[in-house]
């Protein structure tokens, strides 16, 4: 018997910066007194939105001298209202940035789409309340948040974090600036590798932050220091070449993503490697590589790292027998109701599958022509893309430019890497 080789040449992506460091440096640059220099940052609808949100907040943040490199000048202090700041389609911006100007003083205002207003936002209403800012009443659970402040005093905080991480990490960025140390008590915590991304940045800036047992945060005032960095390439957009790889039998490598990677999501390519795929984690690259077709037959809770469940339940079908992907509750939550609209494209291309509250089923079938419904979901259409390798010019996107949330060169970088993947009409943007 041989042993199976990976093939010699393998495709090199190119993966653009991660968005959730993207915007997790721009708000600790603007925390911190000084210049940060953030070295190829993620440039895309989310990362834009942040930063012209922060600038609305007085933050100055300049391209130095392109895009390559985004320059941060915070001034060590929360911002002055009244401001009304508009956070787009951008879960980070509307989650991080009202405890930042709620450590400020006047009156602020974050709204932004449809698609967001209809995210849930209670908890940090709430626990903004909590820690002395005067929150006005919300018709809805979603945006607009309207508040008016005089600074936060800290002191102790409960937060139901099974909706969401995010607030918890936009509380604990901003605590810096806090007049004394805010502890706070986690429930139920979703998405745990991106709390340990923003321990890690919040260090990285100086932050004096400390994790005590059963789930206590303490961070103590005293500002942050400016602190230059490099943006990883996004772990989550990597699961969509890496998920193609696997389909059509091809390698494809992303240099810049390795073990010392701060990105929970890099963990997707366990899920392939369950699935029967090459896997290689390096330091500072990884590569899959498809051997044969899928094997199914395994349930997996992806809870951790539910921004990549869609490119997982897009190509199980190809597998050999069902799969489950578990502990995705909240990713009801976020752009569209994923598991909802999963199923509901999973069946328009005749795959049997089946919901739960928190799960999804997926059984072995030959997708059948459809047009994908992408609810203005960037992940939905990415996720798509990748099942559409296996059956080219089978399926067709919706909305093929909701992608410039985090992956405006998404349609341009896959024809690359595969031709068969087609150009939307028009070609890319
Ligand atoms: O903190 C972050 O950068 C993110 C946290 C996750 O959200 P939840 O904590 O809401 O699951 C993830 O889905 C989102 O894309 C980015
Ligand atoms: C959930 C996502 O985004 P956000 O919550 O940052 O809007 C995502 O990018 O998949």
């Amino acid at each position: 018997m041989t042993t199976w080789q990976p093939p010699v040449t393998a495709l090199t992506a190119r993966i653009p910066g991660s968005k959730s460091i993207t915007n997790r440096a721009l708000l600790l640059a603007a925390v911190a007194r000084g210049t940060t220099g953030i070295r190829a940052p993620l440039v895309s609808d989310d990362t834009l939105a942040f930063r012209t949100a922060l600038t609305t907040l007085g933050v100055t943040v300049r391209s130095a001298p392109d895009d390559r490199c985004w320059e941060v000048t915070g001034t060590g202090r929360g911002p002055t209202g009244p401001a009304r700041v508009w956070c787009a389609d951008a879960g980070t911006a509307a989650r991080f940035l009202p405890p930042f100007a709620a450590t400020g003083q006047g009156e602020f205002v974050f709204d932004g789409s449809a698609q967001l207003r209809a995210r849930p936002q209670r908890p940090l209403a709430e626990a903004l309340a909590r820690l002395g800012a005067a929150v006005r009443p919300a018709p809805e659970d979603g945006p607009p948040l309207h508040f008016d402040t005089t600074g936060l005093d800290g002191g102790r905080l409960v937060l139901d974090s099974s909706m969401s991480s995010q607030y918890l990490s936009g509380l604990l960025m901003a605590a810096p600036l806090m007049r004394a140390p805010l502890t706070v008590d986690v429930h139920h915590l979703v998405s745990r590798p991106y709390l340990d991304m923003t321990l890690a940045l919040m260090r990285h800036f100086g932050a004096d932050v400390t994790e005590g047992p059963h789930g206590r945060i303490t961070v103590r005032p005293g500002g942050c220091a400016p602190a230059d960095l490099v943006v990883e390439p996004d772990a989550s957009t990597a699961s969509y070449v890496f998920a193609a790889a696997a389909v059509t039998g091809r390698a494809v490598t992303v240099p810049g993503l390795g073990t010392r990677s701060v990105q929970g999501d890099l963990r997707f390519v366990e899920a392939l490697r369950r699935a029967g795929a090459h896997v290689e984690v390096g330091e500072t690259a990884t590569t899959v590589a498809g051997t044969g077709p899928l094997r199914g037959g395994f349930d997996i809770d992806m809870g951790d790292i539910s921004d990549t469940f869609m490119t997982l339940a897009a190509i199980a079908p190809l597998a050999d027998a069902p799969v489950t992907v578990r502990g995705v509750a909240h990713a009801r939550l976020k752009e569209s109701d994923r598991v909802a609209a999963v199923a509901e494209n999973l069946r328009a291309c005749g795959i049997t599958c089946e919901e739960g509250p928190d799960r999804l089923t997926v059984h072995p079938g030959t997708p059948r022509p459809a047009r994908i419904a992408c609810h203005r979901d960037h992940r939905i259409a990415m996720a798509f893309s990748v099942l559409g390798l296996a059956v080219p010019g089978t399926l067709t996107l919706d909305d093929p430019h909701c992608v410039a949330k985090t992956f405006p060169g998404f349609h341009a970088e896959l024809h690359r890497l595969f031709p068969e993947h087609p150009l939307p009409p028009g070609g890319p943007r």
